[in-house]
C-alpha cells in the first residue's frame, strides 16, 4: 500500500571533517565557483533529490496520478519539443529526444525510462517489499539515469552492467528496451534487489561479443564518503582513494576488450573528483595510438553532474547530453 503523503528525508548523520578538507582542498581548485553551492548541497542532506523510476513490468495503476497530484513531473520528455523550443538549445538537443522517444527501425515506439522528479527535495516515500511482488517504482538520485540513457540501448542487444551491485542502473537498462524473454528481466528485476554481484577484473571472456558495456566504476563515493564514519575510517578512506584509479583504469580496459567493434563503453562515476573521471578515461585512451591530441575524442571527455539546488538544470541536461556539456 502507497502512503500517499511525502515526507522530507531527515536523518541523523554524522559528517567526517577529515574527507571534508580533503574535499575542499580538492574541489576548491578543480571546481573553482561551482565547488560552493555543490558544496552546500552534499552538506545538506534535506536537499538532496531522489527521482521516481516506474516499473513497467508492474501495472502502475494511480501512481502517476498521485506523483502528478504532488507536483512531480517527468523527468524525461514524453514527446518531442518543437525546434524553437527554449529547453533545445541545439539540433543535436532534438535528434537526441527523437531518438530517446522511438526507434526508427521498429513500427512501436521504443519504451522509455518513466521517472518523475519534483521541484523541491520532497521524498516520495519507498515502497516496501512484498514477498513474490515486483516493486511499482524505485527511488534513484535522477543524474543515475545519465550513464543509462548513454548507452542508447535498443532492443535486442547484448548489454554487460559490469558493476552492477546493488543494481540500480541494471534496474534502468531493464526499462529502456523490450525483453526478448519478459521472465528473464522479471527474474532479474528481483534477483538485483538481492544484491548479488561477483568480483574480478577480467571480462576478457566476453571477447568483442557485445554491443553495449556499461563500467559504472567503484569509486569515493562523495556524497557517502562525507557521511558515517569515523575519523580512522575516514584516514582508511583517504587512502583508498588514492588506489582507485588504478583499479577504475583496469575495469575500463577490460570492458574495451569486451565491446565489439561500432558498440560504445560507457564509463561512469559517483564522483567530482577529476581523478576518477577525466583522468581514467584519457588514461585509457592514451593506449591507443589512434587517440592523438588531436582526436575529436580529447574534446569530449564526458559529462560531469555537479549538485546543484535547481532541478531544472537536469532536465536541460538530459536534452543536451550528446553535445559536450559541463555544467
Ligand atoms: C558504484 S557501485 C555500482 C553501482 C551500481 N551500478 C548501481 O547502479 O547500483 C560499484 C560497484 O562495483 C563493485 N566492484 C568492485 N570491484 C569490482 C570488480 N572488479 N568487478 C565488478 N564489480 C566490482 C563494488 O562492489 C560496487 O558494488
Amino acid at each position: 500500500h502507497l502512503k500517499l503523503e511525502c515526507t522530507y528525508f531527515s536523518s541523523k548523520r554524522s559528517l567526517c571533517q577529515q574527507v571534508l578538507e580533503r574535499f575542499d582542498q580538492q574541489y576548491s581548485q578543480e571546481l573553482g565557483d561551482l565547488w560552493p553551492s555543490a558544496r552546500a548541497v552534499l552538506l545538506d542532506p534535506h536537499s538532496w533529490q531522489y527521482g521516481v523510476m516506474l516499473n513497467r513490468f508492474t501495472t502502475v495503476t494511480g501512481i502517476t496520478q498521485i506523483l502528478q497530484s504532488q507536483g512531480f513531473s517527468t523527468l524525461l520528455p514524453q514527446t518531442c519539443p518543437p525546434n524553437d523550443s527554449h529547453l533545445q538549445p541545439d539540433s543535436t538537443s532534438h535528434e537526441l529526444c527523437q531518438d530517446l522517444q522511438s526507434e526508427p527501425s521498429l513500427s512501436s515506439p521504443r519504451p522509455t525510462l518513466q521517472c518523475y522528479i519534483h521541484p523541491y527535495p520532497l521524498r516520495f516515500p519507498s515502497q516496501a517489499h512484498r514477498p513474490g511482488q515486483l516493486k511499482q517504482y524505485y527511488l534513484l538520485n535522477a543524474a543515475s539515469l545519465l550513464p543509462v540513457l548513454a548507452l542508447q540501448i535498443r532492443d535486442g542487444e547484448k548489454v554487460l552492467d559490469l558493476c552492477s551491485a546493488p543494481g540500480g542502473k541494471a534496474l534502468a537498462i531493464t526499462q529502456c528496451a523490450t525483453p526478448g524473454n519478459a521472465s528473464v528481466f522479471k527474474g532479474l528485476c528481483k534477483l538485483l534487489f538481492d544484491f548479488i554481484y561477483y568480483h574480478t577484473l577480467d571480462y576478457s571472456h566476453f571477447l568483442l561479443s557485445l554491443l553495449q558495456v556499461l563500467v559504472d566504476a567503484p569509486c569515493s563515493n562523495d556524497r557517502s564518503w562525507l557521511y558515517s564514519c569515523s575519523s580512522q575510517q575516514g584516514e582508511q578512506r583517504l587512502k583508498e582513494r588514492a588506489r582507485l584509479p588504478a583499479l577504475q583504469t583496469q575495469l575500463l580496459r577490460s570492458a574495451l576488450s569486451a565491446v565489439r567493434p561500432g558498440g560504445a563503453v560507457v564509463y561512469s562515476t559517483c564522483t567530482l573528483s577529476s581523478s576518477e573521471n577525466c583522468a581514467v578515461v584519457e588514461t585509457v585512451l592514451n593506449d591507443c595510438p589512434e587517440n592523438g591530441t588531436s582526436s575529436p575524442y580529447r574534446h569530449r571527455l564526458g559529462i560531469l553532474v555537479v549538485p546543484q539546488l535547481q532541478y531544472t538544470a537536469m532536465k536541460i541536461l538530459i536534452l543536451k547530453m550528446n553535445s559536450q556539456c559541463i555544467l
